[in-house]
């Protein structure tokens, strides 16, 4: 089965490089599936339970067996069959908990983000988890003021989410998950104004504890319209990340708050800037954080199902701005990387944009050649992922009537195929890149490569 090859080889390209963080996809390890069925038959009816499989694959081009630990949830590749359409689907419902992770810069507004949705009335219960950098616990008071809506808040107050305190994390929602569960429908994690997202998300996948009972929802940015392009620019030394675009590029969702504060030349500028860096984001701009509770709940920003909403959506570009300069006259001095020294360069934004981090699109009708495009995405796996933070995808491949769909976080891969390709439906493929030092033209020409 073609979907089946798909997924295997790519699986198998990204476990060879992933030696920590573990490979996972949302239906049965595709070639496991395909021995217990013994079918050529994708419309499988089953269900599983969360739970680890051991399977034994072979790369397509290497000489070696590789005999890795796959974690699979809902092995139930469950079909559900629509009785209206007709059509399959194979992505299977999953019923765990929901997590929200809101980062931003220093002083974005996270906080009075989540002040906002705990006030709300959208009739979820919500467990919180503060992660505050430095002795003094102010979001912790300012959220605990609200404590009577949350059904929990818990702090995570000695060190960064992103670096020291990643087990705190983990046996943290562990305990929530043990002694709470049934008692919460969502968690909310509020990250240090400087955390990298990626290992928090990374944290997801990575841990049986969480992964088993709780799924990331999405990440969402809130940017601070006024200061965030001094951020952007800062220049770091080699190796170290800059925060303030990590936190854009991996997000499923943007705020762009403190609208209050700039003029709309000065808005449109910084919203094409972010463009630049995240494609694939949902964007709108508010003051004091104030937008619909479901833009930041229910987002489905790593479901395979949503894919297409992400790829369509893709391109969308808002309104190209003017020039502007900035006003350097914020008071963001903490920073817990002492070693940073931070030069701060300025740039005209219309014609320096980071050039480290961007997003990449590709639309191309046509078929897809399977053992190339294997190939292709295979090795990219295999060479880039650190450089590829998040990908998403919808395939047309030849001999394969479901489209694929399949996204990723570095080495972290999902993959599945979804409904069916209608008769008269153009075969559009569409893969949106985002991350470092990316190749737009190379890109697009090893996909090209790839169709018939
Ligand atoms: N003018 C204006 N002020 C805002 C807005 N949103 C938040 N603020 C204020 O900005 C300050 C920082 O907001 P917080 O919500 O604490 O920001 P934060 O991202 O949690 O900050 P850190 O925890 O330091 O990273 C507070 O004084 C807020 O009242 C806005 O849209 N406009």
């Amino acid at each position: 089965m073609a979907a089946m090859d798909l997924a295997t080889t790519f699986l198998g390209f990204a476990k060879q490089k992933a030696n920590t963080i573990r490979v996972q996809t949302s239906n049965l390890p595709l070639r496991l599936q395909r021995h217990r069925f013994s079918s050529n038959s994708c419309h499988v009816s089953n269900s599983f339970a969360l739970k680890s499989v051991k399977c034994t694959f072979r790369s397509r081009n290497s000489l070696f067996k590789l005999r890795r630990q796959f974690r699979t949830f809902a092995a139930s590749a469950a079909t559900q069959s629509d009785s209206d359409s007709g059509v399959l689907t194979k992505i299977p419902a999953d019923n765990r908990v929901p997590a929200t992770i809101i980062t931003g810069f220093l002083g974005a507004g996270k906080t009075t983000l989540l002040n906002y949705i705990l006030t709300a009335d959208h009739g979820k219960r919500i467990a919180v988890i503060e992660n505050e950098f430095g002795e003094v616990d102010i979001d912790g008071s300012l959220v605990a003021a609200q404590k009577s809506v949350a059904e929990d808040i818990v702090m995570l107050n000695n060190g960064c989410l992103c670096c020291t305190v990643r087990g705190d994390l983990v046996r943290m929602i562990s305990e929530l998950v043990d002694r709470k569960k049934g008692k919460f429908d969502h968690i909310v994690i509020e990250t240090t104004g400087l955390a990298n997202p990626s290992p928090i998300i990374q944290t997801f996948y990575a841990e049986d504890t969480i992964f088993d009972h709780v799924k990331l929802d999405g990440v969402v940015t809130l940017v601070d319209a006024k200061h965030v392009g001094f951020h952007l620019d800062e220049v770091k030394p080699k190796g170290i990340v800059n925060e303030a675009v990590e936190q854009i590029a991996y997000a499923d969702r943007i705020i762009v708050n403190k609208t209050d504060l700039v003029s709309e030349p000065e808005i449109s500028s910084l919203i094409q800037r972010i463009r630049s860096i995240n494609q694939m984001a949902n964007l709108k701009q508010t003051a004091f954080g104030k937008v619909e509770l479901d833009y930041v709940l229910g987002i489905g920003g790593f479901d395979l199902e949503r894919i297409e909403s992400v790829v369509n959506a893709e391109g969308s570009k808002e309104e190209h701005s003017t020039h502007h300069e900035h006003e350097h006259d914020h008071d963001h001095h903490h920073h817990h990387h002492e070693e940073h020294d931070h030069k701060h360069e300025h740039h005209d934004h219309d014609h320096m944009h980071d050039p480290g981090v961007s997003s990449v699109s590709i639309v191309c009708e046509g078929r897809l050649d399977l053992e190339k495009a294997n190939m292709w995405l295979g090795t990219l796996l295999l060479e880039r992922s650190d450089d590829i933070y998040r990908m998403k995808g919808l395939l047309s491949v030849e001999g394969m009537d479901q489209r694929f769909v399949f996204q990723g976080v570095h080495d972290i891969f999902q993959g599945s195929p979804d409904r069916e390709w209608a008769p008269d439906e153009p075969r559009i493929n569409k893969i949106v890149f985002i991350g470092k030092n990316l190749d737009k033209e190379a890109l697009e020409k090893g996909f090209k490569a790839c169709l018939l």
